[in-house]
């Protein structure tokens, strides 16, 4: 017998990239909607007075009245190491990074730290309605054996890797070549395609790689079907200059990780704040995509991502926090700050294009939107329920909305981790707000 359970509430999913085929194609709404669940994937959505007398006898239905239900955000960008530096004082990239990252990321040694942040990890994110996130671990293997087991026992649809770092960092954060080689390898032979588990082959950003490295790592993205890449690229401004002194033979950023086999399908490029043209008409001709980390663009100082000129290039874009250089788990928050990075320069997020930027766009960039994303039904049933009453204040502005669009650009912009009354996995619950 299938374990069927239905939801009521408002539903709202995207079914496409608005920029392609207009605000009203782009996404499905029902004011009074059923989400019919079965075994973990989506059985059926629509109308609740149309579905609800096709359910079996003795079906479950939970309703949430004032509440509307969307898919799980996907975090495209995001570091689980990072927790503990997040609000780190006065500090751009390269100073952020010796000065608060890199001590803390030496603690992960310790397998039993990197348990406990695991845990402390995805308890944020599931507060938050993030039910899939592209991250980062650190150089030690055990970081990632740590993340991935605490993944495991929530059923949740993940992508993380062993940072790769053999140069310009302290000596306890960095591996060799052929030891990060050979540690990522047996990584991937353990997680990689178990359960709901994905390895991303994780090059710090290019600085902290040797040449010899960054070859190593084009080897295994190459050598195993359906790996990510995932790195950093053209953050800073003087980030971009250092890696044009220590890469002079290439022509620029992008073309460091093109020249060692890293970008494509799966490729992640997090940031690309300072791309020129020719990098971003590469990104988009090899399917590669970038994360678009607004919080931690204005908290570091880096500059201002400039959406509309890499998705005309045809570049996957997704949505990432950054934690811990960005300041907020919630992609509400991370919408409230990409709003404003557009307006800046003289762009418009409205909200259905926001929410496919936190769900569908995000899952695109991930090649995960054959399993996640949306709530069309044989999709994995990831999703949140967001509460209409969050706050007094949501409570008010909300009760004066009088489109569909004002009310989710209003949540958007004020709400965070409250607004999040429950979080669900695969169909199961894994966080449920108090009270
Ligand atoms: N934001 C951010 N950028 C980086 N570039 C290299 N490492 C990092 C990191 O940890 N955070
Ligand atoms: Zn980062």
């Amino acid at each position: 017998m299938p374990s069927t359970k239905a939801y009521r509430a408002a539903l709202l999913h995207c079914l496409a990239d608005p920029r392609e085929v207009g605000i009203e194609q782009a996404h499905e709404y029902f004011e009074d909607g059923l989400l019919v669940v079965e075994d973990g994937k989506v059985a059926r959505i629509g109308h609740a007075a149309e579905l609800l007398p096709t359910l079996a006898a003795g079906t479950e239905v939970v309703e949430y009245p004032d509440a509307l239900i969307t898919p799980g955000f996907v975090d495209t960008h995001i570091h689980y190491p990072q927790v503990g530096v997040i609000g780190s004082y006065g500090a751009q990239l390269l100073d952020w990074l010796e000065t608060y990252t890199f001590p803390n990321e030496g603690r992960f040694s310790d397998m039993a730290h990197a348990r406990g942040q695991a845990e402390l990890f995805l308890g944020e994110l599931l507060r938050n309605g993030t039910t899939t996130a592209l991250v980062f671990g650190t150089v030690h293997k055990q970081s990632v054996d740590a993340f991935f087991e605490a993944c495991e026992k929530r059923n949740l649809r993940m992508i993380a890797g062993k940072v790769l770092m053999d140069r310009n960092a302290p000596e306890f954060l960095t591996d060799t070549a052929e030891s990060g080689y050979a540690d990522s390898r047996e990584l991937i032979e353990r997680w990689h395609g178990k359960g709901r588990l994905h390895y991303a082959v994780t090059p710090r950003f290019a600085p902290t790689s040797t040449p010899e490295q960054l070859t190593l790592a084009g080897k295994l993205f190459a050598e195993f079907p359906d790996l990510y890449m995932h790195t950093h690229i053209s953050e800073n401004k003087q980030e971009v200059e250092w890696v044009k002194e220590l890469f002079p033979e290439r022509k620029g950023y992008l073309d460091v990780y093109d020249h060692h086999g890293l970008i494509g399908p799966r490729s992640v490029f997090a940031h690309g704040i300072h791309l020129c043209d020719d990098e971003c008409k590469r990104l988009g001709e090899t399917g590669s995509a970038v994360s678009f980390c607004p919080t931690s663009n204005l908290f570091l100082g880096s500059g201002l991502f400039d959406l509309a000129k890499v998705e005309g290039f045809g570049v996957r874009v997704g949505l990432g926090t950054d934690v811990g250089g960005g300041t907020s788990f919630s992609q509400l928050a991370s919408l409230n700050e990409a709003y404003k990075v557009l307006q800046l320069q003289g762009q418009k997020l409205d909200a259905f294009k926001a929410l496919y930027l936190a769900t569908l766009g995000g899952a695109r960039a991930l090649y995960l939107d054959d399993r996640i994303g949306n709530l069309q039904p044989g999709k994995e049933a990831d999703f949140v329920v967001l509460d209409y009453k969050a706050t007094p204040l949501i409570d008010y502005r909300l009760s004066q909305a009088t489109t569909l669009q004002e009310k989710l650009f209003a949540l958007m912009i004020l709400g965070d981790d409250r607004a999040v009354k429950e979080t669900f996995a695969a169909g199961v619950s894994v966080h449920r707000k108090a009270g």
